[in-house]
This record gives structure tokens, C-alpha cells and sequence, in this order.
């Protein structure tokens, strides 16, 4: 983020997209929008974040295509954040786990979105995984979509809001890595949506007080700019990795202009954050 700005740019194959760029919605289409979106961004971004479900649309062949671009990521300097929102009961976590932040494993990227919906212990063994392994979570807290509200805004018996208790989750982690490997963010962040206006400071989340890195879908096509993103994250805007996908990939097929439309929006999320 320091060296690139703060932006993830989405590799979202969505149908219409393929038809936008000239491709078919086959698993071909959707491997030469992803290759392309790597080739325009891979080195120039903080990260890259593939949508899982635009992939497994196309059964196997989409999924094998989602591990060509999670090993072709491995070789830029840019992080892949695989975007599965996985969540389960442990022990079938303990199988996510494996699949997508194990060494070796072919969909195991730099980090991926995970689901706390289930309980926040749910995700232990993913939380585990990503230590052992130099991995990071993005664990879904103030989604961007308004229907996350009935659940994340409800407040438990004692009063505290559930998207608070999966902050504070995510926080203590954060805090017992940190204390023994030092540095300013752990490995377990969050998803807060740039589209959520006041609800953080509403519901008493302290963004700042998890130290860990704060992924912010929602930018460019569902509507946040730099207004948003500054006055959603306040005093945590230097943990924010601000993410685009439909914002960003609208400029394709050309790579030059995909490549600028990257720059610029990491330009604007920077200055936001700064
Ligand atoms: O985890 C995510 O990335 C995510 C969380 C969230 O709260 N909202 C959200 O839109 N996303 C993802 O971010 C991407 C948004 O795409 P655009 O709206 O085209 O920028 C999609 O892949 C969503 O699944």
C-alpha cells in the first residue's frame, strides 16, 4: 500500500463485462479478462482481488481458471486477495482453511474474505492458517450492501453491536500477533464498505483500535469516491486498502487504459487517506 497507494482493484468477470470487452461468457472469456487485468495492473496496485462466484459460474474450467490467476499474481508484486467469503462451522473451516491459506494449495493467495456470521470463533482455524503461514483474512464486518444491516447493526444482550464484537475479535488477534512480531498492522483485517456513512462511529466500532488492514469494497460503481472513503475511515484512514472492480475494469479491454484507469483511482483513494 505504501509503495503502490491504497487501491485493490476486483477481477470481477461478470457477463456483461465479457460481452463489454468483446468475450464470450465461457471459461476462455473470463481466463483472457483475468490475464488482462493482471497483465494491466500486476505490479502497479497494492492488490488484486478476484470474485470467486464470476469463476465458478463456469464450473471446474472457471475454477482452474481462478488458480491460473492466483499463481500468475505470485509472480508480480502485487497481493491477490481471494474473494470466497468462506464461513462455516469449525471443523469444516478447518477444510476452507486448507483450500485457500495452505502453501501449495493452488487457490491459496495472499489473503482471503471470510464470513464471521456464523460466530466469530467460527473462523479460528482459518485465523490460524493465515498466521502459520504469512496469510491475511479479510473478515466481513460493515459489508457495503444495505441488507448487511439486520444482522451487523443488531446489538447482542449486553448492547454491543454484532459488527463491533467481530471488530474486537479481529483486534485481539491483531494485538497478540503484533505484540510478539512488531509492526503496524496484523494479519487478520476487515471489510468495511465505503458506502456505510456514520454506521462505525453510530455503533461504537473503533476501526482504529483493530490494526489491521481495512479492505473498502464499494468504490466507483456502487457509488463512494474520496468524500466517502475520508469520512468513513477518519482517524483509521491509513489502514484503508480501497477497492474497485466495476469502476476500474470499465476501461478494458485496452491494457494502457485499464492501467490508467488503475492509477487514477489509486491516485484519488491516496489523496482521500492521506
Ligand atoms: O468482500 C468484498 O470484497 C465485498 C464486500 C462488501 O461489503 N461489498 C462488496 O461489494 N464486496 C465485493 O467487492 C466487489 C464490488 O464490485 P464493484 O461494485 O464492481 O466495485 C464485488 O466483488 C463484491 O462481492
Amino acid at each position: 500500500m505504501s509503495a503502490h497507494g491504497p487501491l485493490c482493484v476486483g477481477i470481477d468477470p461478470h457477463a456483461s463485462l465479457l460481452d463489454a470487452w468483446g468475450l464470450p461468457d465461457t471459461a476462455a472469456g473470463v481466463r483472457t479478462f483475468a490475464l488482462t487485468v493482471l497483465e494491466a495492473v500486476g505490479g502497479q496496485v497494492a492488490a488484486v482481488k478476484p470474485q470467486s462466484a464470476f469463476f465458478e459460474r463456469h464450473g471446474s474450467a472457471g475454477v482452474a481458471v481462478l488458480e491460473e490467476v492466483v499463481a500468475a499474481g505470485r509472480d508480480t508484486e502485487t497481493l491477490v486477495v481471494v474473494d470466497a467469503k468462506r464461513g462455516d462451522i469449525g471443523s469444516t473451516m478447518g477444510g476452507y482453511a486448507d483450500a485457500y491459506l495452505r502453501d501449495g494449495s493452488p487457490l491459496a493467495g495472499d489473503a482471503l474474505t471470510v464470513s464471521p456470521y456464523l460466530g466469530s470463533g467460527s473462523l479460528a482455524p482459518a485465523v490460524e492458517a493465515a498466521l502459520a503461514t504469512g496469510r491475511g483474512l479479510f473478515v466481513l464486518a460493515l459489508t457495503s450492501n444495505p441488507e448487511g444491516r439486520e444482522v451487523q447493526h443488531a446489538r447482542d444482550a449486553e448492547g454491543v453491536a454484532v459488527a463491533d464484537r467481530v471488530a474486537r475479535a479481529a483486534g485481539a488477534s491483531n494485538a497478540a500477533e503484533l505484540a510478539t512480531t512488531g509492526g503496524d498492522l496484523g494479519s487478520i483485517g476487515l471489510v468495511v464498505g465505503a458506502t456505510i456513512g456514520d454506521a462505525a462511529t453510530r455503533l461504537g466500532v473503533d476501526l482504529s483500535a483493530v490494526r489491521g488492514p481495512l479492505l473498502a469494497p464499494g468504490v466507483g460503481a456502487q457509488g463512494a469516491g474520496a468524500a466517502e472513503l475520508a469520512a468513513v475511515f477518519g482517524d483509521a484512514r491509513r489502514a484503508v486498502l480501497a477497492s474497485s472492480s466495476r469502476g476500474v475494469l470499465g476501461a478494458g479491454p485496452d491494457v494502457g487504459a485499464l492501467r490508467d484507469a488503475a492509477r487514477r483511482a489509486a491516485d484519488e483513494a491516496g489523496a482521500a487517506l492521506r
